[in-house]
């Protein structure tokens, strides 16, 4: 692949190999997650997620999806608990997407797809930084949401209206003051599994912690992601959308369900 990665027929998942062998690894991600072959583990822990708004930095079209980063030279966002040992620091949250409602979501539950997915990124403080945790097997956290059409979510409505000042590639603007626990469904039930990044360079560092329980957005909501643009100003414009990779095999991983 000459050219830079993305989701289009010549620069999509299913070209990414090309570039990043470890695309055809035996921890990759998402996948297709089976409830009735997820092993309850009574050992498993809550989820305890601490963030402080005031963290919140900006928000970034990075030409594959939109992000919004935060200040992450303290323990004040942090995940504990759950799967993971040791203390995880947020780093980011990004969404994928599709094209229309049946579509967009990276893992899939008994095979079907939601309109949207939340990733919350996080690190593990026992490596210096965020990239030299990405590179080890428990360098990251990533906490999954499924987004399901509905009522329109008051709580999504400040990010999507942040969305018209950065609707072509590289351009970002301030993000202050947004607390990511306004984003997270009533129960915070998971499944997890060990997996890796869903986009280049796939580094099979992530510990995935996929949330049962999905939030709302509406079709309007839905319409906003879709107003943005994987292209740069000037460029030819094409709609941000379809920025999903598709499930990848199992290879034997076991998925645990912190519930009954
Ligand atoms: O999509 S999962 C994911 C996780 C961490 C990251 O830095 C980038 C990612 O795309
Ligand atoms: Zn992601």
């Amino acid at each position: 692949m000459s050219h830079g990665w993305g989701y289009g027929p010549t620069n999509g998942p299913e070209k990414w190999g090309q570039d990043f062998p470890v695309a055809n690894g035996a921890r990759q991600s998402p996948i297709n997650i089976v409830p009735g072959e997820a092993q309850y583990d009574s050992t498993l822990k809550p989820l305890k997620l601490k963030y402080d708004p005031s963290n919140s930095n900006g928000i970034l079209n990075n030409g594959h999806s939109f992000q919004v980063d935060f200040v992450d030279d303290t323990d004040s966002s942090t995940l504990t608990g759950g799967p993971i040992s040791g203390t995880y620091r947020l780093k980011q949250f990004h969404f994928h997407w599709g094209a229309s409602d049946d579509r967009g979501s990276e893992h899939t539950v008994n095979g079907i797809n939601f309109p949207c997915e939340l990733h919350l990124v996080h690190w593990n403080t026992k490596y210096p930084s965020f990239g030299e945790a990405a590179s080890q097997p428990d360098g990251l956290a990533v906490v999954g949401v499924f987004l399901k059409i509905g009522a329109a979510n008051p709580r999504l409505q400040k990010v999507l209206d942040a969305l018209d000042a950065i609707k072509t590639k590289g351009k970002q603007t301030t993000f202050p003051n947004f607390d990511p626990k306004t984003l997270l469904p009533g129960s915070l039930h998971y499944w997890t599994y060990d997996g890796s990044l869903t986009t280049p360079p796939l580094l099979e560092s992530v510990t995935w912690i996929v949330l049962k329980e999905p939030i709302s957005v509406s079709p309007a909501q839905m319409a906003k992601f879709r107003g943005l643009l994987f292209t740069g100003e000037g460029e030819s414009p094409c709609c941000m959308e379809d920025n999903y990779r598709p499930p990848q095999p199992l290879k034997g991983r076991k998925v645990r369900a912190s519930f009954k």
